[in-house]
């Protein structure tokens, strides 16, 4: 036992001291867990490097379908909400190359899309594009090698995304294109994937190709086109990085950590019918926040809180919605360097219990200094509306 402690840590026993040998049998379950810690972290450094390739690729995907979408690109899905080209051709991306670039590990997706409309008679031209889109994509990457994908591979992607997730093992979690919405209006949205380990977010991608390089803290700000293309990323432990989507240098960014609510501006989404603006504003109100609300479309807005832009999200869906994992996994870790998020009452968010996010209506984040201060804001606003209705 002590024999194959000593070969992990690689230690020489013969070179230690008759003084220093003893001590090792003290030290060796501190620096176990210090290598066990330092291999954990390690160990996903290979799903980062393929998570970040993946949405980068996905991205280019999309601006190229939002510079020239066609009316043939889009389609209603069964719960009426809109499904593009870029959306499947997006997941396919993202699909195909985590299994190429991590061939050695089993491959779970928990994703947004599956293929049973693209299957129907009446989409077959849809199909053709959006095989025609990922092979251009991956072309672009020098995976010509692997080429050209058949229609059927392409379905076959989108349906490794069929995965239910879970809190054992390990699995990625994936939304193609979070803000559809926004993508159709040529606003914000985002490409974002996370890894789930043993039920825990453990690292995270957020590709935001419309969104400003410089720090958005009002809605005017958004409109810039000029240096636009966010690629932000976390994993467990290292804290939360941003670099350009053209492949700047990184840097290292946090949330505010401003204890001030009148200093604190706060994001929520762009649609109505997504979250409840009147009672977010009451909210913001209770709290003392002077700055107008900053509405963005998609997990953008969990990209802008982990750079400070604005120091406070809220979320707060009407009365029946059910919150998908792929709407917050990848957010939720981004925002985590000095950052975090709970639902309305206060709860961390669970991200083992399969696809569906099982929680009280509600999620906000913001700084732990200003998190009981807005969780008080929150229940106080909420009995309110209540007692109105
Ligand atoms: N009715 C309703 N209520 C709450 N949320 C809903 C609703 N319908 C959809 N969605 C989900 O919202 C996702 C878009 O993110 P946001 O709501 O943050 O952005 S925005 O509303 O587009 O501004 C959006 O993600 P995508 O479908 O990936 O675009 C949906 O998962
Ligand atoms: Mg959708
Ligand atoms: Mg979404
Ligand atoms: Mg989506």
């Amino acid at each position: 036992m002590v024999a194959s402690i000593v070969r992990t840590l690689q230690l020489n026993p013969t070179t230690l001291s008759p003084i220093s040998r003893p001590l090792l049998f003290f030290s060796i379950p501190l620096q176990l867990r210090a290598v066990r810690r330092a291999s954990v972290s390690m160990s996903y450094n290979r799903q980062l490097a393929a998570a970040k390739k993946a949405a980068a690729l996905a991205a280019c995907l999309c601006q190229k379908v939002q510079k020239a979408l066609l009316q043939s690109d889009v389609q209603s899905k069964y719960d009426k909400t809109p499904v593009t080209v870029a959306d499947y051709g997006s997941q396919a991306v993202v699909s195909y190359i985590l299994e190429k670039e991590l061939p050695s590990m089993s491959f779970s997706l928990v994703a947004e899309e599956d293929s049973e409309d693209l299957r129907k008679e009446e989409a077959q031209g849809m199909l053709k594009r959006i095989t025609e889109l990922v092979n251009e994509t991956l072309a672009s990457d020098g995976m010509a090698d692997m080429m050209p994908l058949s229609e059927e591979d392409v379905l076959v992607a989108i349906d490794s995304g069929k995965s239910e997730g879970g809190p054992h093992g390990q699995h990625w979690v994936l939304d193609p294109i979070d803000g559809t919405k926004g993508f159709l209006r040529g606003d914000q949205y985002a490409i974002a994937l996370a890894l789930l380990d043993e039920g825990k977010v453990v690292l995270g991608v957020l590709a935001c190709p419309n969104l400003p390089l410089a720090a958005v803290a009002s809605h005017n700000q958004l409109i810039s086109k000029d240096d636009v293309g966010c690629l932000f990323y976390a994993h467990v432990g290292t804290g939360t990085y941003m670099q350009s989507l053209d492949g700047s240098k990184s840097t290292k960014v946090h949330v505010s950590a401003t204890e001030n609510p009148e200093e604190a501006s706060f994001f929520e989404s762009f649609e109505a019918a997504h979250s409840m603006h009147d009672l977010s504003g009451l909210i913001a109100k209770k709290l003392g926040v002077k700055a107008p609300p900053v509405r963005i479309d998609s997990q953008a807005k969990y990209g802008a809180l982990s750079r400070g832009d604005g120091a406070i999200y809220l979320r707060f869906p009407h009365k029946g919605y059910r919150e998908k994992i792929w709407d917050h996994a990848a957010g939720y870790i981004v925002v985590a360097a000095g950052g975090v998020a709970t639902d309305a009452a206060g709860n961390p968010l669970d991200f083992s219990r399969g696809r569906y996010l099982d929680m009280d209506t509600g999620i906000i984040v913001t700084n732990q200094k200003l998190m009981p201060a807005l969780l008080k804001a929150v229940q106080e606003s909420l009995k309110e509306k209540a007692s109105s209705l």
